[in-house]
């Protein structure tokens, strides 16, 4: 299976990109869909995160506070590194299960943290999404309910755009609209059904 990696900071279009390319049919699994689910109650990190976080970690209906703990571990790289030493293991052994259901013509791994993780050794290809700074920020603050302090953390969190870029197989410049987005992700679809044929191709001798 061919499978291309994509990824981009905070806000900067990860999900408006995946959309485009699921309306080709492309099977998209998105890390931050998989990080929700092992965390959904009933599973045992769920229950870990409560122990070291108190149970005014969980909101009335026993589910995960998203935005408490969001505030802890940006503020926290140590709790940061506690969560992410639970999570990111769980989170691998899932995407890898979906991506061997996966039967469309290539899949896709969409995830923020693609490059920082072991996550990148699971794709063929590696297509990062890129806009300014400040347009993460405005774009995220506009989008959820956060504030410029809180995206500026993730970012730090996050690897610098410039090494991102630096690593890219192809490169998406999504400061324009909505429409020229669409544009640039059907020539790469077309790039990609080409590759996954070649890869298929080599493959069977
Ligand atoms: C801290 C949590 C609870 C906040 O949840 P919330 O619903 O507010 O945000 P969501 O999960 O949708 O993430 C939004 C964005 O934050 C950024 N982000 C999330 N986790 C991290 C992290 N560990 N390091 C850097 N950036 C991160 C990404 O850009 C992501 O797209 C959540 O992000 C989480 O559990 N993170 C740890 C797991 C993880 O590393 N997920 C990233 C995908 S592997
Ligand atoms: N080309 C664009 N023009 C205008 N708005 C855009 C464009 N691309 C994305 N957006 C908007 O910017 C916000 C962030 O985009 P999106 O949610 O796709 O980013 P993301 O990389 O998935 O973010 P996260 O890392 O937080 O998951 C969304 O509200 C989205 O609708």
């Amino acid at each position: 299976m061919f499978v291309v990696g994509l990824t981009g900071g905070i806000g900067s279009g990860k999900s408006a990109v995946s959309r485009l390319f699921e309306a080709f049919g492309v099977t998209v699994i998105d890390a931050d869909q998989v990080a929700r689910e092992v965390v959904e109650p009933g599973e045992q990190a769920l229950d870990n995160i409560a122990q070291r976080f108190g149970s005014d970690i969980l909101l009335s209906n026993g589910s995960l506070d998203r935005s408490a703990l969001r505030k802890i571990v940006f503020e926290e790289p140590r709790q940061r590194d506690w969560l992410e030493d639970l999570l990111h293991p769980l989170i691998r052994t899932r995407i890898m299960l979906k991506l061997e259901q996966s039967n469309s013509g290539y899949a896709m791994l969409a995830s923020p943290l693609l490059l920082e993780t072991d996550q990148h050794l699971l794709v063929n290809h590696i297509l990062v999404v890129d806009v300014d700074v400040e347009t993460q920020i405005s774009r995220t603050v506009s989008r959820d309910s956060t504030d410029e302090v809180q995206v500026r953390a993730i970012i730090a969190a996050q690897m610098p755009r410039e090494e991102r870029v630096s690593k890219a197989d192809d490169l998406i410049d999504n400061r324009g609209n909505e429409e020229q987005l669409k544009i640039v992700v059907e020539k790469l679809h077309r790039e990609f059904m080409k590759k996954a044929q070649q890869d298929w191709e080599n493959d069977i001798g």
